[in-house]
Order: structure tokens, then C-alpha cells, then sequence
């Protein structure tokens, strides 16, 4: 048997819909979606199977026009993962059409994808009659020289198949990346640490969630049919750690109360949330955490 396997990079501006798609082509629900932008700080991965292929889909964070130091650690992130990746795919909304974001992405785009395909993938086709989709692709295409156009529905699942096919026969030759049997897990550890950093963004000072990971370090079944899962908030600074604990630990324990519930509605199943919160010194400068993450901070930011 001839095994594929690869990354491939989801490419767009916040709200483009990566996640979704992501999440539509794993079939589980792997980054969390919400209605405010740039929520997916770490590149999230999720492994979608197609016949032989193991297609692992790297989640990047919006491109966006940076402003602080933070932001612009964000972009070369975003750009850091579709350098990595064997296949780009570049996300755009179908009714908003070629705007100025698009615009600073097709500039980018040849120096950043090289030789490799980058497919175009019209999002949210749902939202607009044929020929305006037509008319957006045929501009596109006069822009840059897309592999293949797909015209999609990440939320209804239009279109998604058909991206999927073909980007698993794109893959280079190779074995997969990930055993089989972890794949279902795999998702699920994510799920739980992006749920809990979910609810610490929520929670904390908007700055502060940017400079914290969340991990989950050990998932145990337990024979009455629950799970004690057991995370760890890992924070730049001594000063984070007290923020994220609050005063006598009442924030990072109404951050897992929080947390556990959503996870509970999630599995359909009780669930022992143990969240631990420690410093990892020079965090921002730990370069093998980002790679592993996603972030490249090396762009001089
Ligand atoms: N109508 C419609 N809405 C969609 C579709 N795909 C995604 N959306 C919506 O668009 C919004 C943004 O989707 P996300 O998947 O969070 O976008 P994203 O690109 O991951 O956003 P960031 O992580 O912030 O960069 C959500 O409200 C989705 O429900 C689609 O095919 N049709």
C-alpha cells in the first residue's frame, strides 16, 4: 500500500472560516469557533484521513496587518506555517470578494508558497448567487496561479469533499505522521486545552492569553464511565501566575469550572478537570515550543 502524507496550511484572513473547515474535514470539533476574530493563536492541527492519505491540517492564526510586536509574531506565525506546509490553501469569503486582507496575502503569497500548489478555496458560497462566485474566481485566478479552485461551504460542508480528494492526492508519497489509533485522541487532548484557553481569554486581560499555552498532560478513563483530565497553564512570568490564580485561586478555579462544563457538554460525559498553573521561564524565547506550537518568533519580533 502506497501511504501519503503531509501539511497542509489554511491561509486567510480572521473569519475567513479555517476553523470550520478544519474542523468539517477532521469531522470533530478540533479549534474552537467563535464570532470574534482571531481566536486561533497557536496553529491548531487536525488529521483527516482520505483513502491513503494522512492530510494533517495546520490552523493558522489570521493574517492581519500587524500593529503591535505581538501582532506581527502572529503573522510571521501565519506565514511560518504555510512555509512548513507541502500544500497552501488560501481561504477567502465569497461575498466580501477581494479585499484589501486578500490584497496583502496575494502579495505575499509567491514569495511565501515557492513551488508548492496553493489551491483557492471560496468560502461561504452560500452567501452569494453563481455569477458573483464566478466573476471572484476568474479574478483571483488573473491574480495569482492558483493549482485548483474549489468553491466551498465550510459550514454546510458544500464543496469539502471534493478539497479533501485532492489534496490527498497532492500529498507526497510518505508515511503517515500519526499512528492510527492516536488520531481519535489527538484531537480530543487539543479540544480540552483549547476549551480551557478559550475560557482564560475570556477571562484575563486581553494581552495576557497571547503569552500562555495550555496543555493537556494526561487523560484518564475511569471505569464509572468519566475521565480525569489533567492540564497544565503554562505562563511567561511569576506576575502571569498570579493573575491566572486571582485571588486565593478564584480565577483559574472559575476558569475550570468553566471549562469542565463545556467539556462535559462536549463528551456527553462527567468529567474531573484538574488545572495546574506554572512559569516556564523565558517562554517567549523558548524557540522549540513555538516551532512545536506553530509560532515562529524569529521574524525579529
Ligand atoms: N455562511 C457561512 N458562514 C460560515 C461558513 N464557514 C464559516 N462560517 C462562519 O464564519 C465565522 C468565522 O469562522 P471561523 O472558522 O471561526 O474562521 P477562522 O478563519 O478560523 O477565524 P480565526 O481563527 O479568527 O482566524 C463563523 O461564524 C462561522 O460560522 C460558510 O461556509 N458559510
Amino acid at each position: 500500500m502506497t501511504t501519503r502524507a503531509g501539511f497542509v496550511a489554511l491561509i486567510g484572513e480572521p473569519n475567513a472560516g479555517k476553523s470550520t473547515l478544519t474542523n468539517q474535514m477532521v469531522g470533530a470539533k478540533v479549534s474552537i469557533v467563535t464570532h470574534k476574530v482571531q481566536t486561533t493563536r497557536a496553529r491548531i492541527r487536525g488529521v483527516a484521513m482520505e483513502g491513503d492519505a494522512q492530510i494533517v491540517l495546520v490552523d493558522t492564526p489570521g493574517l492581519f496587518k500587524p500593529r503591535r510586536r505581538l501582532d506581527r509574531a502572529m503573522v510571521a506565525a501565519a506565514w511560518g506555517g504555510a512555509a512548513d506546509a507541502d500544500i497552501i490553501v488560501l481561504l477567502i469569503e465569497a461575498h466580501r470578494g477581494i479585499t484589501d486582507g486578500v490584497e496583502r496575502i496575494l502579495e505575499n503569497l509567491g514569495q511565501v508558497a515557492g513551488k508548492r500548489p496553493v489551491a483557492l478555496a471560496i468560502n461561504k458560497i452560500d452567501r452569494v448567487e453563481a455569477p458573483v462566485l464566478l466573476k471572484l474566481s476568474e479574478d483571483m485566478n488573473a491574480r495569482y496561479d492558483f493549482a485548483q479552485t474549489f468553491m466551498i461551504s465550510a459550514e454546510k460542508g458544500y464543496g469539502v469533499a471534493d478539497l479533501r480528494k485532492w489534496l490527498a492526492a497532492e500529498l507526497p508519497e510518505g508515511p503517515w505522521l500519526y499512528p492510527e489509533d492516536q488520531i481519535a485522541d489527538l484531537p480530543l487532548r487539543m479540544i480540552a486545552a483549547e476549551m480551557t484557553r478559550e475560557k482564560l481569554t475570556l477571562r484575563l486581560h486581553q494581552e495576557l492569553p497571547y503569552q500562555l499555552t495550555v496543555e493537556t498532560e494526561n487523560w484518564e478513563e475511569r471505569k464509572d464511565g468519566s475521565a480525569r483530565i489533567d492540564q497544565i497553564v503554562y505562563v511567561a512570568r511569576d506576575g502571569h501566575k498570579g493573575i491566572v490564580l486571582g485571588n486565593k485561586g478564584e480565577t483559574i478555579k472559575a476558569i475550570s469550572k468553566a471549562a469542565r462544563e463545556e467539556l462535559e457538554e462536549f463528551l456527553g460525559r462527567r468529567i474531573h478537570l484538574f488545572v495546574q498553573v506554572k512559569v516556564r521561564e523565558k517562554w517567549l524565547d523558548e524557540a522549540e515550543r513555538y516551532s512545536e506550537m506553530g509560532l515562529d518568533f524569529k521574524d525579529g519580533a
